[in-house]
């Protein structure tokens, strides 16, 4: 009994839908009114047979026989005309509860820290954005309605069925569990096979999908044999798994058809000799053969949507448990604003920070750095000494443990994270590129932009000209399956959309991945453009960029070590002078 317990505990999730059903409470209610008409036409139509039947045709009146008809014709279309409606309502509200979960979930993914993500599989968060909605679907739509109207019309036949003959009904209230629960178990065993045969499929699907995305590798291999023979082991496994299914759901309904139209054998023969000795009358049979084809077809409805139930309250569980996890990000109440022009430029004093999922390992401490309004400051040294983390402190993705981070003399932790990001334009080491055109691309940087902005901004990043050289030029689409664009060209796109944003402060991360030097002058010139004027921080790479910066700043182990520019620095023959010579290699400037 511990899985329907479990169960029905799990259906208190279901519970937290009622929040999302408030907006729609009035369309909740006609869809409860016009059910309940629907089950009720539903319910009368087997007296309104029984009538014809005794009144119409035994005792051959016309008249009758006309009006009953009639009274049957109306019953059948109110029943077709609610049914409608009700399928109507109820999907409705299916469809619109899941886009508003859908909705929510999304924002609230989006608006996660950082740290959210390090734990989380971005996998999982998608299938409980698609899978795991659909499923919460099936039971707000179909699954609701029909609990409702299977239960209501359970009960109502059952009610009418003992008003017809109370020992014909004890017959089915005997019959109809001796039916059910073998069927049920059955249905529960086919449901596994098929759950089972989906998952093959799942797995001959990854397989095509890994090949088909390494399909140069592949061939060049000549490992087509191989793959064919594990895509066909894979299918063949998936077939066998549909041979059982179909076996299992076979011998279903050959049991099924017989079990159930043997009983209603047996219940016609009991009636057929009542009715010959003037027990009951043909209508009277009639109607209860009906009402006990109702009672059979609900009970076994209401059945198979429990496990329905059951599948989406687990799905309803998972989603809360995304919408509950809160934001490490503590936004405060009234934030103080942060200046539009920095007079202050940006201070690290004191800063001491771990990653929340390495506790021990300190990635920055005792660091104390000062950026004046429109100095370029450049970041250098070892991988994993703590550079980037600089800026991921400064946008706020985390929070330091100890000392405080200003910006325009702001705290950034009294600041709203909102104004504080719009005052900074940073471009990564590697750019994101949207599934949009490049002028949307650009237009990220700042979404008012006009037209005549972006193309300012893209010649300020020296990639006008090869925007321009593109198939549709400004309006070519880029992105997953769009047009592919060189590491340069990616990054003067990054470049153009930082000029477009025109913030104060630049984070610039640049790539270490080496140009051409055709790219590599256009990148250069785009980045002197974007810096002038700006108090900017680079994580550096080249030499020209140092060389440009006012002051370096030399980091390991999460501490500045040495600052100074370039000669002063070489000078000193420390840790600055073996990195640029490693990097860099010929000093002699
Ligand atoms: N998200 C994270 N969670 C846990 N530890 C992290 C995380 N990001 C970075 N670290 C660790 O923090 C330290 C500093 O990393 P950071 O990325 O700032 O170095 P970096 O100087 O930018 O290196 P690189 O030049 O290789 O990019 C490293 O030891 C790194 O392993």
């Amino acid at each position: 009994m511990p899985e329907t317990r479990n169960g029905f505990r799990r259906l208190s999730a279901l519970k937290q839908l009622s929040g999302f059903f408030k907006p729609y409470r009035l369309r909740l209610l006609l869809a409860l009114v016009v059910l309940l008409v629907a089950a009720a036409a539903t319910l009368a139509l087997p007296v309104a047979i029984k009538l014809l039947i005794d009144k119409g045709y035994v005792l051959q009146q016309a008249e009758m026989l006309r009006r009953y008809f009639i009274v049957l014709l109306a019953i059948i279309a109110v029943m077709a005309v609610f049914a409608a409606a009700r399928y109507y309502l109820v999907m409705w509200l299916g469809e619109r509860i899941v886009a508003d979960i859908r909705i929510k979930l999304y924002r609230h993914v989006l608006s996660m820290e950082p740290a959210f993500f390090e734990t989380t599989r971005t996998g999982e968060v998608l299938s409980r954005l698609t899978t795991d909605t659909t499923l919460v679907q099936s039971v707000v739509g179909a699954g609701i309605s029909v609990t409702l109207r299977c239960s209501l019309l359970l009960i109502g036949s059952l009610i009418m069925l003992s008003v017809t003959n109370l020992e014909l009904t004890g017959l089915i209230l005997i019959l109809v569990p001796l039916i059910l629960l073998p069927l049920i178990f059955f249905g529960r065993k086919v449901r596994r096979l098929s759950k089972k045969n989906q998952d093959c499929i799942a797995e001959s699907s990854a397989i095509a999908g890994e090949t088909f995305n390494a399909i140069q590798v592949l061939q060049s291999y000549n490992l087509d044999q191989f793959f064919n023979h594990r895509f066909g082991l894979s299918v063949e496994h998936a077939f066998a798994t549909a041979r059982h299914r179909l076996t299992a759901r076979a011998l279903l309904s050959a049991f099924a058809i017989f079990t159930v139209f043997g009983a209603l054998l047996a219940i016609v023969w009991l009636g057929a000799q009542w009715v010959q000795a003037g027990k009951i009358t043909l209508g009277e049979l009639s109607q209860f053969l009906l009402y006990g084809v109702m009672v059979a077809t609900n009970a076994a409805a209401l059945s198979e949507v429990w496990g329905d139930i059951q599948r989406a309250a687990g799905a309803m569980e998972r989603i809360l448990e995304l919408l509950h996890t809160q934001s490490g990000l503590i936004v405060p109440r009234q934030p103080q604003p942060i200046p539009d022009i920095i007079a202050k430029g940006v201070e690290f004093r004191d800063v001491r920070f771990n990653y929340p999922s390495r506790p021990q390992q300190h990635a920055l401490r005792n660091f104390s750095l000062d950026v004046s309004p429109g100095e370029t400051v450049a970041l250098v040294g070892p991988s994993g000494a703590g550079k980037s983390t600089v800026f991921q402190l400064l946008l706020r993705f985390y929070t330091p443990q100890q000392g405080r981070i200003t910006v325009a003399g702001v705290d950034i932790v009294a600041a709203d994270p909102g104004q504080l990001r719009e005052r900074i334009a940073i471009v990564p080491q590697e750019t994101a590129i949207f599934a949009a055109s490049v002028r949307e691309n650009i237009r990220f940087g700042r979404l008012d932009a006009g037209d005549e902005d972006i193309v300012k901004a893209a010649e300020a990043a020296a990639a006008d000209q090869f925007i321009r050289a593109l198939p549709e030029g400004y309006d070519t689409f880029l992105g997953e399956r769009g047009l592919r664009l060189s590491a340069g060209q990616r990054q003067r796109i990054a470049i153009a959309r930082a000029i477009l944003k025109n913030a104060p402060i630049l984070l610039l991360d640049e790539a270490t991945s080496s140009l051409d030097a055709e790219s590599e002058k256009l990148v250069q010139t785009a980045l002197q453009h974007l810096m002038e004027k700006r108090t900017t921080l680079v994580i550096a790479h080249r030499l020209a960029t140092v060389l440009q910066a006012d002051r370096i700043v030399v980091i390991n182990h999460g501490q500045i070590v040495a600052s100074g520019t370039h000669r002063e620095l070489l000078k000193q023959q420390g840790l600055y002078a073996r990195l640029a010579a490693l990097q860099f290699g010929n000093l002699d400037i």
